[in-house]
């Protein structure tokens, strides 16, 4: 299973329009890939929150339009990355999107652990409430959105659903890349999956971003990793590895459900 990750830049002298058609091109061009991944909120920047709400789009919005005709020229799986939705009730959200390879949307998937305390997007952004799992033919994606990475309970949650290649779109900030790889990596030891964190690259709203997307096995080793700038990181998944791996070393199996409370 061929996973290209696009970690496209989103410095902000380049125009939406303009990122969204290159980001079109650079999934065209992975055509004979399965599954192509764009990180968090690349249309607009994850920390732009003074753009949120100029650049929020419905869900079946330019980004969507753009991104499943780009799935459906490359014949690929896309995980399109995140757009600042607007509802019907007028609420954003930090929305994924997920398209088969005939450009359908499979499904999508609103960031239910909101980054920013008491501004930003905790403040600008509705939660999501749903897991959201994606069958593939060879796998099954869990999704996750960026700040999502620090909640371990989600992505067990993502298990227990099925989960054996675990997603993260990131605008991940520079300032804490070292919880980045460390984080990737725990979440794929603990769960015995494929992570692939796919995080942007370029400064915006003065917040550099961290790049390094990076592809971690079931055993935790770094498969893949970028560097700073604009790349696509091409990596061939094993499916079959997250079974074996949990066959090799059960420790899944050894979980203890309902733990006692402390005494
Ligand atoms: N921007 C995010 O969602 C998460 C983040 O920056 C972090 O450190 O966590």
């Amino acid at each position: 299973m061929r996973a290209s990750l696009i970690q496209i830049a989103v410095d902000p002298d380049e125009s939406v329009d303009s990122r969204r058609r290159r980001a079109a091109s650079l999934v065209r061009a992975q055509a004979g890939a399965d599954l192509v991944v764009l990180p968090e909120l690349w249309p607009v920047g994850a920390f732009a929150y003074e753009s949120f709400a100029t650049e929020a789009e419905p869900l079946e919005g330019p980004t969507y339009e753009a991104m499943a005709k780009a799935a459906s020229d490359a014949g690929v799986w896309l995980h399109a990355g995140s757009i600042v939705e607007r509802d019907a009730e007028g609420l954003l959200y930090n929305t994924s999107l997920v398209f088969s390879p005939t450009g359908e949307l499979a499904r999508a998937y609103r960031k239910i652990h909101r980054f920013g305390f008491d501004k930003g997007e905790a403040v600008l952004m509705a939660a999501g409430t749903e897991l959201v799992t994606v069958p593939l033919p060879a796998a099954t994606l869990g999704l996750a959105t960026c700040y999502d990475l620090r909640f371990p309970e989600l992505f067990r949650g993502l298990v227990d659903a099925g989960a054996d290649v675990l997603v993260i779109a990131a605008g991940w900030p520079e300032r804490r890349r070292a919880h980045w790889t460390l984080l990737a990596r725990a979440r794929a030891v603990e769960n015995q999956c494929y992570v692939l964190a796919v995080g942007c690259s370029g400064t915006h709203a003065g917040v550099p971003q961290a790049g390094h997307s990076l592809v971690v096995d079931p055993w935790g080793e770094v498969l893949a990793e970028a560097g700073p700038d604009e790349e696509t990181l091409t990596v061939d998944l094993d499916p079959t590895k997250p079974a074996e791996t949990r066959d090799q070393f059960p420790a899944l199996k050894d979980r203890v459900l309902g733990l006692p409370t402390p005494g």
